[in-house]
């Protein structure tokens, strides 16, 4: 799904007034229809509803879903704030609606001591400001944003297309901004919603279409998207009938040293049940037997070093589609040696992670030398020692989207919605996955996931986007199952199969 700046939402909204047609009251009407059946659907009649308006078509939005909800007999108090802008003309006809069918259902507040006391239990409805914020809020209309999330903990708040305050496309740090639990954004997620930045401010998103023209979401490019199950669909390729196990890749590890086996071991599992034919993990000799009891479906190469890697690079050869390096590596020089005549030899796309970053980070210069279309995973320390700090989440995203075309790289910041830099400039935004899968290893599986996928043959964009996705997928399986806190990185591997089946039901 295409994520599109405020701007183009703005487009979109003004190409279908003019070609579905439909004028802009009746849009208006749409959009916050959707909003007020969505209400509807989860609170009964009974259920006091305080809706704070802007005076523009957010705040006409907000009068809309006042007006629906009072015809279906909810006890709702519509607080029109009044700041001295001029009211939109969309808010002024809503507002001639509303006035003349329920005027005891409108109360004005001209301050912040007009704030209302609230009977408990109450839900806000945030209908202030949407995509049309181009400032700050300030004054008093921040006192008002403050004394909503004083009452967050008390009262259910949910915003209307955006939490008020926030930008669209841009930081808003240390802006106030209100606290919703719940989004309704229309038609498209807005880029601000997946930033960490921001994570206290959106709460569950939900996307409600409003009939935005499709031919202005299929024509206009979009630099972010947010990836769906129908993107994974039409990437995802069964498994032929007479394949055997040559037909889907020979992987090459390269991971461990003593102390941290497991990490190359959980790679290896996960690079499996991704799918791969075949699997070498290249392991220092303290690691054989630890891999061969792990993933005894793995074969096993031992360094001449007993305690880490220094010779991996013997081992590459034409035979492997790929390599996925880094899981428990360990950053001595003799690694990094090993790691640099590596990429002398090798030519293929491959995965890099933990300390073969930590390393790359070391000797820059390297990541000159890594194959084109080769997979960075790091997390955001991690790609803070890469390419550098930055002052905002959005300058982060700059940076990542600026370095994977520089370098012709796909890196892959993680987090809750991992963010994979293409070397085309776009970014998709990974939408499964969830907290439980913060956990020790949970990136050494992902390798794995990502190195599986890579010797099967699937392209690096098509590897990532679908390994990416199988990896929250399987997370999200597991933590319905065992609970954020229980599930381990383990687990993700332990549910890569179910994930498989209800992603891609094989066909009876
Ligand atoms: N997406 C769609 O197709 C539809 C969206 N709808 C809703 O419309 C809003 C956007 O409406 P807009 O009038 O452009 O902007 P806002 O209501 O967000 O803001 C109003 C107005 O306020 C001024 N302003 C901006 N920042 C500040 C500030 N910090 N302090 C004071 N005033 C400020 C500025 O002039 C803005 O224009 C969208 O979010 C949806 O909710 C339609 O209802 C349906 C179609
Ligand atoms: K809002």
């Amino acid at each position: 799904m295409k994520i599109f700046t405020a701007a183009q939402i703005r487009e979109a909204d003004a190409y279908t007034i003019s070609n579905e047609p439909i004028s802009s009251t009746s849009l208006m009407e749409r959009a916050a229809g959707r909003c007020a059946a969505w209400i509807e659907d989860r609170y009964t009649p009974a259920q006091p509803i305080y809706i704070f308006c802007g005076k523009g078509n957010n705040g006409g939005d907000g009068l809309v879903i006042a007006l629906q909800l009072l015809q279906q007999g909810y006890p709702v108090t519509a607080c029109l704030l009044e700041y001295g802008s001029r009211a939109s003309e969309d808010y002024t006809i809503h507002f001639r609606q509303l006035h003349q069918q329920y005027p005891g259902r409108i109360r004005e507040i001209a301050d912040v001591t007009g704030f209302p006391e609230l009977p408990p239990g109450a839900v806000i409805i945030d209908a202030i400001f949407g995509t049309g914020l181009n400032k700050p809020i300030e004054g008093w209309l921040a006192g008002i944003v403050h004394k909503i999330n004083d009452v967050k903990r008390q009262h259910t708040i949910i915003a209307v297309d955006m939490p008020s305050g926030l930008m669209a496309d841009g930081s808003s740090r240390n802006m106030p901004v209100i606290h919703a639990q719940y989004t309704l954004s229309f038609q498209f997620y807005k880029l601000a919603f997946l930033l960490p930045e921001n994570a206290a401010f959106a709460g569950q998103v939900h996307v409600l279409p409003i009939g935005l023209h499709p031919e202005y979401i299929t024509q206009t490019p979009a630099r972010y998207h947010i990836t769906d199950i129908d993107m994974m669909r039409t990437i995802y390729q069964p498994r032929q009938p007479f394949a055997h196990k040559g037909t889907y890749g020979h992987a090459l590890l390269i991971a461990g040293s003593r102390g941290t086996m497991g990490a190359a071991v959980l790679a290896a599992r996960a690079c499996l049940r991704a799918g791969a034919g075949l699997l070498t993990c290249h392991v220092p000799q303290c690691g054989y037997e630890i891999m061969q009891l792990g993933e005894p479906a793995a074969m096993c190469s031992t360094d001449e070093q007993p305690d880490f890697n220094t010779h991996f690079h013997e081992q590459a050869d034409a035979r492997y589609k790929t390599i996925g390096i880094g899981p428990g590596l360990g950053t001595s020089a003799a690694t990094a040696r090993s790691f640099e005549k590596l990429l002398a030899v090798y030519k293929r796309p491959m995965v890099i992670d933990a300390d073969a970053l930590n390393i790359l980070s070391v000797y820059p210069y390297l990541l000159y030398q890594l194959p084109a279309g080769s997979i960075l995973t790091p997390h955001p320390k991690e790609f803070e020692r890469l390419f550098g700090s930055t002052t905002n989440d959005f300058e982060r995203l700059e940076l990542l989207s600026r370095q994977a075309v520089r370098l012709q790289l796909y890196i892959l910041l993680k987090g809750r919605y991992t963010a994979i830099a293409c070397p085309d400039g776009a970014v998709y935004f990974n939408a499964t996955g969830n907290p439980g899968m913060a956990t020790g290893g949970s990136g050494d599986v992902l390798t794995g996931i990502l190195t599986g996928l890579l010797a099967q043959d699937y392209s690096p964009k098509a590897a990532i986007l679908l390994g990416v996705w199988l990896h929250g997928y399987a997370g999200d399986l597991a933590s319905a199952e065992l609970s954020q806190e229980a599930m381990t990185a383990g687990d993700i591997i332990n549910f890569m199969g179910k994930a498989f089946l209800s992603c891609f039901p094989p066909e009876m």
